[in-house]
């Protein structure tokens, strides 16, 4: 058991594995579901939060099912099944348009691994009839400011359960990074980021909470 967490606190989890990450699939706004790993990584996710012992007030969450079957194991594992949850397509993943279903590496076949890295990872280039990160952080970045913010500033412990792109880009926001910094960030399914923040909005510290069977990546407990 972790010391206690005081102050006004911010989680932020990417959905465990789903069934179109595990077939290597662009998914976007596609809706499939969780596998058998996706929800024990949630699980996980959920006892990994516990053990910090830290009191929600509020849930946020997309549109998704991945992301919203997450968010419920997690406060199911954390005993706080009653959070308000707020379900918005602010936070949904980034709209793969024209790559949404298709396998990426036949996407990498037909259009060459570096067109495809700049659809996945560039910053402001989109994939055909898509959304680039730079798009995303638009939709983004307003939802964050009117909906989530003022709970924190509040006083409220928010936990927010997205996407990797749409979590990237709140990871641009809360840690000021450039559109050059957030290329070399990846969040990896079920693992909870736990941000304190101070008044301007900016992350005063950040822990990686990352499962046993990660240990021999990075320290579990890193802070920045
Ligand atoms: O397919 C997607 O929607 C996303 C997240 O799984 O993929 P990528 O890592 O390419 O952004």
């Amino acid at each position: 058991m972790t010391d206690a967490l005081t102050d006004n606190i911010l989680v932020l989890v990417r959905h465990g594995e789903s069934e179109w990450n595990k077939l290597n699939l662009f998914t976007g706004w596609r809706n499939p579901d969780l596998t058998e790993k996706g929800v024990i990584e949630a699980r996980v996710a959920g006892r990994m939060i516990r053990d910090h012992r830290v009191k929600f007030d509020i849930a946020f969450t997309s549109a998704l099912k991945r992301a919203q079957r997450t968010l419920d194991i997690i406060l199911s594992e954390l005993h706080q099944p009653d959070v308000p949850i707020i379900r918005n397509p602010a936070l949904n993943e980034r709209d793969y348009g024209a790559l949404s279903g298709l396998n990426k590496d036949e996407a990498r076949k037909k259009w060459g691994e570096s067109q495809v890295q700049l659809w996945r990872r560039s910053y402001d280039i989109a994939p055909p009839d898509g959304e680039s990160l730079k798009d995303t952080l638009a939709r983004v970045r307003p939802y964050y400011d009117e909906a989530i913010w003022p709970q924190i500033t509040a006083g409220k412990n928010v936990i927010i359960v997205a996407h990797g792109n749409s979590l990237r880009s709140l990871v641009m926001i809360l840690e000021n990074l450039s559109k050059d910094e957030i290329l070399e960030r990846e969040l990896a399914t079920g693992a909870p980021i736990l941000y304190r923040l101070g008044a301007d909005g900016k992350a005063i510290d950040r822990k990686d909470l990352l499962p046993a069977r990660s240990l021999a990546a990075p320290p579990e407990d890193r802070i920045v």
